[in-house]
Formats: C-alpha cells, sequence, structure tokens
C-alpha cells in the first residue's frame, strides 16, 4: 500500500451547456455534502467557459476544479488561447497536459507539452501530463517505448510530487469501451514509475501519482485503483454522470 493520495479526476471534455453542466456540478457538491465522502483527491475539468460556474457549483465541496489545456505564455496575443495564470485565478487548482486528443487534433508536441507544463507550474498549477499509445503502436511493440518517450519529453523542469501528476491513458482505451487490463495497467505504470526514479530520483518517484484513464467506469474502476502503481484515474465519459463519477470516487472503499 503506498502513502500516494488518490486522486479522482473528471475530464469533461468538448461536452455540455451552461445549465446542465452546472446542474452537473451541483449534483456532485450534493453527494459530497450528503457523504460518505472518499477520503481521495477529487477533480473536475470543464470547457474553458465553464470553469467558473462550474467552480461556483462546486463551492461548496472539496471538489477541484481544473482545466484541459493551458498557453506556454503567461499572457500575450496568442488569439483563442487560455493563459495558465487566468485559470489560477479562476480557482484551477490543475491542468490536464498533452491529452492524446490534443496531441492528435493541434498536432501538440512532447516539447510543447513541457512548455505548457512549465507555464502551469509557474502560475501555481499542478501539472496532469498524459501518455499513451496508439493501438498500432501497442500491436507493434512499441508500448513502452512511446511512454516513457512521451514522459521524459513531456516532464516539466522542476517536476515534483507535488506539482505533477501523469496519467496514463492508452489511446486505444479512450472513450472505446475498451479498458486495459489490469495487468496491462500496471506493467506501462510500473515502467513510467522506474523512468521518473530516473527522471526525478526514488523518492519523489515513489511520491509522484500516476493516474490510468481509459474506458474507466463504476464496474472496472476498483480493480484499477487496487493496482500497486495506479494512484488514481482520468475518467471521460464516466465522469459526465453524477453517479457514475461519484460511484468511481468510492470505489474500492
Ligand atoms: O480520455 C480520457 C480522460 O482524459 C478517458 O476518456 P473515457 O473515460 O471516455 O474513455
Amino acid at each position: 500500500m503506498s502513502n500516494r493520495r488518490i486522486l479522482i479526476a473528471g475530464n469533461w471534455k468538448m461536452n455540455g451547456l451552461l445549465a446542465d453542466s452546472v446542474a452537473l456540478g451541483r449534483d456532485l457538491a450534493a453527494r459530497w455534502a450528503a457523504g460518505p465522502r472518499p477520503d481521495r483527491d477529487l477533480l473536475i475539468c470543464p470547457p474553458f467557459p465553464l470553469i467558473a460556474p462550474v467552480a461556483a457549483a462546486l463551492a461548496k465541496s472539496e471538489i477541484e476544479i481544473g482545466a484541459q489545456d493551458c498557453h506556454p505564455a503567461p499572457s500575450g496575443a496568442h488569439t483563442g488561447d487560455v493563459a495558465a495564470p487566468l485559470l489560477a485565478d479562476l480557482g484551477c487548482g490543475a491542468v490536464i497536459l498533452g491529452h492524446s486528443e490534443r496531441r492528435a487534433d493541434h498536432g501538440e508536441s512532447d516539447a510543447l507539452v513541457k512548455a505548457k507544463a512549465e507555464a502551469a507550474l509557474s502560475a501555481g498549477l499542478t501539472a496532469i501530463v498524459c501518455v499513451g499509445e496508439t493501438l498500432a503502436e501497442r500491436e507493434a511493440g512499441h508500448t513502452l517505448d512511446v511512454t516513457l518517450g512521451q514522459l521524459r519529453g513531456s516532464l516539466p523542469d522542476g517536476a515534483n510530487p507535488a506539482t505533477v501528476v501523469i496519467a496514463y491513458e492508452p489511446v486505444w482505451a479512450i472513450g472505446t469501451g475498451r479498458v486495459a487490463t489490469p495487468a496491462q495497467a500496471q506493467e506501462v505504470h510500473a515502467a513510467l514509475r522506474a523512468e521518473l526514479i530516473e527522471l526525478l530520483g526514488e523518492s519523489a518517484a515513489a511520491a509522484t501519482r500516476i493516474l490510468y484513464g481509459g474506458s474507466m467506469k463504476p464496474d472496472n474502476a476498483a480493480d484499477l485503483l487496487a493496482l500497486p502503481d495506479v494512484d488514481g484515474g482520468l475518467i471521460g465519459g464516466a465522469s459526465l454522470k453524477a453517479a457514475d463519477f461519484w460511484a468511481i470516487a468510492c470505489a474500492g472503499l
């Protein structure tokens, strides 16, 4: 049993309108108030324009608010982008960076993800740095090369267990209902932690949280969260239903 505190983070992606998103936030806050509460960190990352209203809906709970991306620069002429200091100002505690959908949709490189993560740290945000292989890469036997390479390339300078969380999200498991088996997840998580020993040293690696993401649901979360190197979940589809997110937050307790 590690002493890493489990983090259950919801990534709402590009879903929701104002009223239903506020209702979802209120539903989660009500579940928090009613208890029993999991002794775990909980985080919700809505689309940018919903951060402030959802943060207000969550205000009476200890469920944290976060974002799904930031720009590497702290301000400036970058139309359509959002700076990390603004996210912090809005109450965000964390930001997801290098998600495979951003790497694919926006051509984000490891170097860009690293620069964004450094901007997040400078703004006082926790950077949740995502890595993960495609199905073709897994079938070609390149899972560890790809994920460890992304980790080396994307980890910000100055990373430490308080400011950086790693998320392993196999691309083939995202939104597909095809979840990694516990053995597949544990193999990659253990390899990521071994690489973190090289990058950060033994004690920092032992204290750094590594989340699993990819079709995590109420019925598979307990098995994944019980793995020795899985320290939480990054939840997509199931985070859009309060009952499912709450069930995952409480899974295995
Ligand atoms: O990409 C994910 C979270 O960032 C996972 O999404 P799903 O839970 O919908 O598979």
